[in-house]
Parts: structure tokens; sequence; C-alpha cells
């Protein structure tokens, strides 16, 4: 099992997400520059957190351009999995990988904070080792974490679960409160909160972990298939 993390000028999370992987999970894993076009050999693709080309025109915008971006695309209709973390969900949606997009927050500040996401669907490849409905504590910190999408398709995404965490407290004024999406075929997640931010007890927090844990599960084969 092998994770690639595609690495972005501009990207600042990938060095917390290859520590939880490579430092906790005991993981293989790799950094993989934007410009690569060889990412067959991965099994997890993670889009990390940070200021993808500096945020310059929308947060996402230009990273969804880069060659990487179009093996990953392929990566993910092949049905394999891909975790876009903050700056990696805006990728996502830029990219068409996933519905809707993020807009800037409500009260026009970038929020750092700790927040309470409930779990909405644990029968995915990224939430089987959560319980349903559970409360977990994630880091946010966002300028653009407010998300929209059209009303018929958030009926959709609602009728065909693929709204993973919402916010107990909306702190941006996403739609429906919604802090994490996937696609229909459950195998591309974008979330706005860091769980490489909460992947351990020296951090004071380990909630996140139960998304790598649940990958690897998945992986494994000892947990639920995407749909
Ligand atoms: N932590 C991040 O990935 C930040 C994403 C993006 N730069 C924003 O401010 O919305």
């Amino acid at each position: 099992m092998k994770f690639g993390i595609i690495v972005f000028p501009g990207s600042n999370c990938d060095i917390d997400c290859y520590h939880v992987l490579k430092d906790v999970m005991k993981k293989d894993v790799e950094y993989v520059w934007h410009d690569r076009d060889d990412i067959d050999d991965f099994d997890c693709i993670v889009l990390p957190g940070g200021f993808s080309y500096g945020d310059y025109l929308r947060c996402g915008a230009v990273a969804q351009f880069s060659k990487a971006m179009e093996q990953v695309k392929i990566h993910a209709a092949k049905g394999k999995l891909v975790l876009g973390i903050c700056n990696g969900f805006q990728i996502l949606t830029e990219a068409g990988l996933l519905p809707g997009a993020l807009v800037r927050n409500q009260k026009l500040k970038f929020i750092c904070d700790t927040v309470a996401l409930k779990v909405e669907n644990i029968d995915t490849p990224f939430t089987n080792c959560y319980g349903a409905g559970e409360i977990i504590n994630i880091p946010i910190a966002h300028g653009e974490g407010n998300y929209v999408v059209d009303e018929t398709t958030l009926e959709e995404m609602k009728k065909n679960q693929q709204i993973l965490f919402t916010y107990q407290e909306n702190p941006n004024g996403s739609i429906s409160a919604i802090a994490g999406i996937c696609n229909e075929g459950k195998n591309v997640l974008g979330m706005m909160p860091h769980p490489e931010r909460a992947g351990e007890g020296l951090l004071g927090n380990s909630d996140g972990i139960g998304i790598f844990q649940s990958i690897i599960a998945y992986l494994e084969g000892g947990s639920k298939d995407a749909k």
C-alpha cells in the first residue's frame, strides 16, 4: 500500500500529511511534485492544504491545471482513493472531481480554530473506523471554506449520502453546515478541516486519525467497499 502526496508551490501541509502517514501510521508514502505524470503506483493520493500558487484567482484555480492533476483525474476514474484536505478540497472542486465550490468565509475573515464535526456517513473508505454520528474535534484554518452548491445537486448529494462531515456550529457559512463531501463513487473525499493536525496524542488531539485508519482498513480489505 502506497500513499502519494502531491506538492504544489505554496502547499504547506504536505509535511504534516507525510508525518502522520509515515511516522504514525507506518505506511509507505512519497512526495509527488506537481509536474509528475506517473502516479500509477499509488493506492491513495493526498492533496494537502496550503496556498497553492499563492491562492491567486481562486484557491485551487491554478493547481487544477497541473500535470499531476490530469493523472489524479485518471486515478479517481479508476475508483482509486483521493483525499483532499482544505486547499486540496478547493483543488478538487476546481478540477470538477467534486461538486460545488469553496468561496470566502461568510465573515470575510481567515479562521483558525478547532471545531466539532459530526460524522454523517460511516459507510465509506474514509470514515469506516468512526461510529455513526460520532462527534470529533478537528482544526480548521481557512479563508475560503464557505461551501456552496446548487439546490438540485445538494439534494442529489444528500440522497447519495455524499455529505460525510458537518459542522456542529457553522464557522464559515457553508450550505447545510457542510465540512466534507465525497463524490458519487465514494472514492474522492474533500474536507476543509485538517485531520492531519489531529493525528496523535502528542498534539493533544487524535480525533483525525480515524480518517487515515479508515483508508488503511479499506485498502487492506478489512472494511466495506466503496459504492
Ligand atoms: N489551510 C489551507 O489549506 C488553507 C486553504 C486556503 N488557502 C484558504 O485560506 O482557504
